[in-house]
């Protein structure tokens, strides 16, 4: 199934090859010039021993080399920018539609933009270099019929054996190599997943077993790969020596030339040696890219592939809204993930308005963090939609409707860069008061200041942060600005008790200053910080009585009419 996007971006390649290729024919009568200047200094030059003309063919070959080395130039950049084009729709592309579909998004990120650059690679590799030099072997045919057909008949006899050669041997290796290729690109995603949990890898003696499956990944690969260089080999091997054979048909073809006609003309032999070399030139190294050729044929279909995933499941056309007040509401999700036996979300239906705390709880897996995926947008469903103000967030633009959310993933992960523009959500110029207020907001402040330099520290590298750390600041993320809609994936995991009351102050206060607030969490404590406590059971979301909740609390629990305690009996003996 071919992507649209990907067709359309190989319609643009054919393009620019044309071009290039009519560039190269361009160029084509600086070689063709070049072999008969040398034709002419052998044919004028060494019987006469005249200066001048030396010197005038010297002068003209110097020109006509200046020019095959501009025009070449000239097709290395409109490859270079064809290319260039290539990688950023590409990339604009794939990289959102890898990271919205994949488990693990950084590792399918990554995967995407080693594809995208396998692709690159193959556009102005050494590959296109010898598609382009092939379209100029018609002109030089020609050149050579010019000289002697018989000249013309022979480097075509040479340039199709080794043409066939190579395609039968590309054909013998393509399936092996682009197999090994997706195998390597297996292996490199478990790595990277590895690398992820590198610790506790390490700290639970997992390595053994990581390093056999990423051997039995990559051995899997093996076999047929090891076949496909030997073939590869062979090829490129028999090419070298057609080539060497092709040189001296030339020489003999030459001869025969002169003594069929009965001259003595041995620029004949010359021409047609330097021209049959042209010809054969561009096939005889079409062996050694074999696989080159096969890692961007892989990589180009695991991102047609891709993007044919997001095409059948298309993003709808998105615009901007006005968020006046915040008001989230959600109508009948129901999310089944493909190949689960049951759905994860079922007919899911809330209100949340303005100043409404929910809380939201429920078993390890019942699709806490999934729902508020939802909720963001970042997370399809097959029914129901959600509303923030009216408006169906599916038809927000990304951009605008981040303005009005704040969000806490639950792996609080940050950008490299200080700790002010990590709480800015990046913004070059962060506003200083306003970061300094989230901060507060958060329960950071102090945190932040017994940083090395403060909000100037920056994150990643050497600095590195705790857990809780990295979760105050991603909290005080969260509130920057004026979102509308709050929504944080249990906010006080990484922290302690003092942490977990700045938590509930600090909804205590959104919900004070008219957010709409909806928070996961296994702590009861902070659950009695929600107005509302929902939970998610097989999918179905019920709010939890006030008795169950009062129950939950241990101050509460006192205050309540208390059942007759039963002393239980001793065991009988
Ligand atoms: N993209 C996905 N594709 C398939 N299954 C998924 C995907 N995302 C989540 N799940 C599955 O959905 C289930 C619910 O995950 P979720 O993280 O929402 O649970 P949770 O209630 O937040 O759990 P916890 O309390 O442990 O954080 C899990 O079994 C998870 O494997």
């Amino acid at each position: 199934m071919a992507s649209a996007a990907m067709a359309g971006l190989s319609a643009e390649l054919a393009r620019t090859a044309r071009a290039s290729a009519l560039l190269g024919l361009a160029g084509a009568f600086g070689p063709f010039a070049l072999v008969m200047l040398t034709v002419q200094f052998y044919s004028l030059v060494v019987p006469t021993g005249s200066l001048s003309t030396a010197v005038g063919l010297g002068a003209g070959f110097a020109l006509v080399a200046v020019a095959v080395v501009a025009l070449t130039l000239i097709r290395e950049r409109l490859l270079l920018a064809s290319a260039e084009r290539l990688v950023r729709r590409l990339t604009a592309r794939a990289l959102p539609a890898a990271t919205a579909r994949a488990a693990v998004p950084a590792a399918a990120a990554d995967q995407a933009l080693r594809d995208i650059d396998a692709v690159r690679r193959g556009v102005v590799g050494p590959l296109s270099a010898i598609a382009l030099d092939a379209v100029l072997v018609p002109a030089v045919l020609i050149l050579l019929a010019i000289f002697h057909w018989a000249f013309a008949l022979f480097a075509v006899a040479a340039a199709v054996v080794a043409l066939l050669l190579g395609l039968s041997a590309e054909r013998a290796t393509r399936e092996a190599l682009v197999e090994a290729n997706d195998a390597s690109a297996r292996g490199a995603r478990l790595v990277a997943d590895a690398a992820r949990a590198a610790e506790a890898v390490e700290a639970m003696g997992m390595l053994p077993a990581l390093v056999g499956r990423w051997a039995r990944m990559l051995a899997r690969g093996a076999g047929g790969l090891r076949r496909a260089q030997g073939t590869a080999r062979m090829a490129q091997a028999a090419t070298a020596t057609l080539f060497g054979v092709a040189q001296g048909g030339a020489v003999a073809v030459g001869v025969l030339v002169i003594i069929e006609s009965g001259s003595s003309v041995g620029y004949g032999i010359l021409a047609g040696l330097l021209l049959t070399a042209r010809v054969m030139e561009p096939f005889s190294r079409i062996g050694s890219q074999f696989e080159d050729a096969a890692a961007a044929r892989a990589a180009w279909r695991r991102l047609d592939r891709l993007l044919a995933a997001d095409e059948a499941a298309p993003a709808p056309a998105t615009r901007a809204f006005p968020c006046p007040e915040g008001r989230l509401v959600v109508e009948h999700i129901t999310l089944v993930f493909p190949g689960a036996a049951r759905p994860l979300l079922r007919d899911v239906n809330l209100v949340v308005g303005p100043g409404d705390v929910v809380g939201l709880a429920g078993p390890p897996g019942c699709g806490k963090s999934t729902l508020l995926r939802v909720l963001l947008g970042l997370q399809g469903s097959n029914a129901g939609e959600v509303f923030l103000d009216g408006h169906a967030t599916a038809q927000w633009d990304r951009t605008d409707l981040a303005r009005h959310i704040g969000y806490l993933p639950q792996e609080p992960v940050l950008a490299e860069g200080t700790v002010a523009e990590a709480i800015a959500r990046l913004e070059d110029a962060p506003d200083m008061e306003a970061v300094m207020e989230a901060a507060r907001l958060a329960g950071a402040l102090r945190m932040v200041a017994g940083l090395p330099q403060g909000f100037s520290t920056r994150i990643g590298g050497r600095a590195v942060l705790s857990m809780g750390q990295r979760q105050r600041i991603a909290l005080a993320r969260a509130v920057y600005g004026t979102p509308r809609l709050v929504l944080l994936d249990e906010p006080a995991a990484f922290l302690d008790a003092e942490g977990e009351v700045a938590v509930a102050a600090m909804i205590a206060a959104l919900a004070a200053a008219g957010k709409a607030v909806v928070f996961t969490s296994h702590r009861e404590g902070l659950l009695r910080a929600a107005g509302r406590v929902m939970t998610l059971r097989d999918g179905a979301l019920a709010e939890v009585g006030e008795r169950r909740r009062l129950l939950a609390a241990p101050a509460a629990r006192r205050a309540l009419p208390q059942p007759p305690r039963r002393i239980a009996a001793p065991e009988a003996t």
